[in-house]
């Protein structure tokens, strides 16, 4: 297996409180694995890390075995990293297919290109990653009309015009149905199988992690207390004592 993402002893302090403390772990190629924990457990902060948004307090954050402690978003994004955030971050004014082909301008370093031509060029293109996330019939409506759900399939095609070889999806379901959660997690996990992307996200909603997630972390205030299978997870003292009585947490989620 070919190692995409490896944290070591990572650690953010905010004046002096220690908001992640000496987290260690890794991401596998094709591997889809999610990092859970309570309000404040320090997700966020992680993960705004691995992005470049934060610089840690110590630690190293290797990507493809390359030191990129502290580098910008902007370099880390080039190096492969995509991310999706709990909120869309779509053009409402533009249809469906326009935001996707601005992605791919901006992908082909053709942002300011805007002509005629540019925009027919990439409209295959753009239409392919539509159907990736099987909204080809949608390609021409305006975004404002899209359903939430939609949007936030979009904007999955949208991170993937950039060929990431790690994808950190903040929360990708928050705010959808029960149903549409599934549905979104499902096409998330299709897409890991087939083009052998690697996957990182935090989730609040535990059936949807662990119906899909083929790894877990655990943190709990600031640091990990738990990586393994859903199995393992789930047997976990610590991890129960912290989603309080046990069964609370995996009730819903032993179909897993
Ligand atoms: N900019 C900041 N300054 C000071 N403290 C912060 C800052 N950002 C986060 N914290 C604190 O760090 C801790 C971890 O916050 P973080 O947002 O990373 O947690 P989280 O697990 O993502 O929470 P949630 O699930 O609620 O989004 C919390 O106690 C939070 O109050």
């Amino acid at each position: 297996m070919t190692e995409i993402l490896r944290v070591e002893d990572l650690k953010k302090s905010y004046d002096g409180f220690l908001a992640v403390n000496g987290v260690s772990f890794s991401v596998q190629q094709g591997e889809l694995k999610a990092l859970i924990g309570p309000n404040g457990a320090g997700k966020s902060t992680c993960f705004n890390m691995l992005m470049g948004q934060l610089k840690p307090t110590a630690g190293r954050v290797f990507l493809n075995g390359e030191d990129v402690t502290g580098q910008r978003p902007r370099d880390i994004w080039r190096k492969g990293v995509g991310r999706t955030f709990q909120i869309t971050g779509t053009y409402q004014s533009m249809t469906v297919i326009e935001n996707v082909q601005m992605a791919l301008m901006s992908h082909h370093r053709r942002l300011f290109n805007l002509s005629a031509r540019a925009w027919r060029m990439y409209r295959d293109e753009a239409m392919s990653f539509l159907d990736t996330v099987s909204m080809g019939d949608q390609a021409d409506r305006p975004c404002s009309i899209l359903a939430y759900g939609d949007l936030k399939r979009l904007e999955l095609a949208i991170a993937l015009t950039h060929r990431p070889r790690l994808l950190l999806m903040d929360e990708p379901t928050a705010g959808m149905a029960p149903t549409a959660r599934v549905e979104l997690m499902q096409l998330v996990a299709d897409i890991v199988r087939d083009q052998g992307v690697s996957v990182l996200f935090t989730e609040h909603d535990m059936d949807v992690v662990f119906a899909h997630a083929h790894h877990i972390m655990v943190l709990n205030r600031g640091e990990l207390i738990a990586d393994g299978s859903a199995a393992q997870v789930r047997a976990n003292p610590q991890v129960q004592e912290v989603y309080l009585g046990g069964g609370m947490l995996f009730k819903e989620a032993d179909h897993a």
